[in-house]
């Protein structure tokens, strides 16, 4: 098994984690959240989504918290953009990288995004175009991947496509998302071939949700496909308004307890990762869904 040396890890939990959440989580507290995650070393931190209101009033205070984080020199703050208006704000708020979300099933994009695909990336085009002009990262998110909680099974040819019309955008990243946590290793192992057949692995990420408990293992199939590239979210937070019985993604301090095992370098600490969750699962009343992180307390406890 030859594996890379070492990955970039984006922490997703202040947007994918909380924008599920049902009481409205304070800005003071997703500020400090996204300043313990900045100052643990990740290279790149999801911290907010410019969209609409009405559809996720969690993630609506996204200027307030762009403007109240401390920014560390290194990081990459990023923020999903689904039009013109979320970009205009994403600009106004001094983000470094915007996301364009799409999905590789139809039922998926209706649902969340209230268009078709094909609408979408005509939707998404002028977006990514604007973006590049003042000089911001574009990341393409494709949701359903893996499956879809409307259609079922997503065709690997789908896939395909809306990863290669991410790339005609001009996207530098192109996340491949399993938004409801139902692929299993081998579906990884065949999608991540199929895209690498057309796009370089160098630019594709991997996105898991656990809901099925098998994030860790497709992190590690990923990895053997050559991806370097993995979102995850702190004590494993979240889950998507528009994908119902999706649990959150893969918990972080899990996934750099994997890697850090697998001696795969990521510049992030795993210690201050841990506090951080117990910060955020403290401040929303739950239980840790970290398992890693839930062991490293108690071990420090004792
Ligand atoms: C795309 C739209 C806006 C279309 O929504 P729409 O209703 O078709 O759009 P609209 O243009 O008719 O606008 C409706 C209202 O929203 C306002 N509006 C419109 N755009 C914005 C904006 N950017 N910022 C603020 N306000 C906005 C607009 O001004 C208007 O306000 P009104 O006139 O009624 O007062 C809507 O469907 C939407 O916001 N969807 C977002 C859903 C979402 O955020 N889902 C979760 C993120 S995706 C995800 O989690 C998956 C991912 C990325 O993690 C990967 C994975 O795991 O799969």
């Amino acid at each position: 098994m030859k594996l890379p040396r070492k990955v970039k890890l984006v922490e997703v939990g202040p947007r994918d984690g909380l924008q599920n959440e049902k009481q409205f989580v304070s800005t003071a507290v997703k500020v400090e959240l996204i300043n313990r995650l900045s100052a643990a070393g990740f290279p790149n931190v999801e911290a907010a989504s410019f969209v609409s209101p009405k559809w996720v009033p969690q993630m609506a205070d996204g200027s307030d918290v762009m403007q109240a984080i401390h920014r560390r020199r290194g990081t990459i703050y990023s923020a999903l953009t689904p039009n013109m208006k979320g970009l205009e704000a994403a600009l106004a708020a001094r983000v470094d990288e915007v996301v364009i979300f799409g999905a590789a099933s139809e039922a998926f994009s209706r649902k969340n995004i209230n268009c078709s695909i094909a609408e979408s990336m005509e939707r998404f085009r002028p977006v990514a175009r604007a973006a590049k002009d003042a000089g911001l990262r574009v990341r393409g998110a494709l949701s359903c991947a893996f499956g879809c909680p409307y259609q079922g099974d997503v065709p690997v040819a789908s896939v395909v496509s809306v990863a290669q019309m991410f790339d005609e955008l001009g996207c530098d990243e192109i996340d491949i998302a399993d938004t409801i946590g139902v692929g299993t290793a081998a579906q990884v192992g065949t999608v991540f071939d199929a895209v690498t057949r057309v796009i370089d692995g160098s630019r594709l990420s991997g996105h898991f949700h656990d809901t099925y408990g098998q994030a860790l293992a497709n992190i590690l199939a990923a990895l053997e496909t050559g991806i370097t590239i993995f979102h995850a979210s702190v004590a494993g937070l979240g889950g998507c308004p528009y994908a119902k019985g999706a649990t959150g993604n893969v918990a972080t301090e899990d996934v750099l307890y994997l890697l850090d095992g697998l001696g795969i370098e990521t510049g992030v600490d795993l210690a201050a990762v841990v506090a951080a969750g117990d910060f955020i699962s403290t401040a929303l009343d739950r239980p840790n869904g970290s398992r890693a992180g839930k062991a490293l307390l108690a071990k420090a406890a004792a």
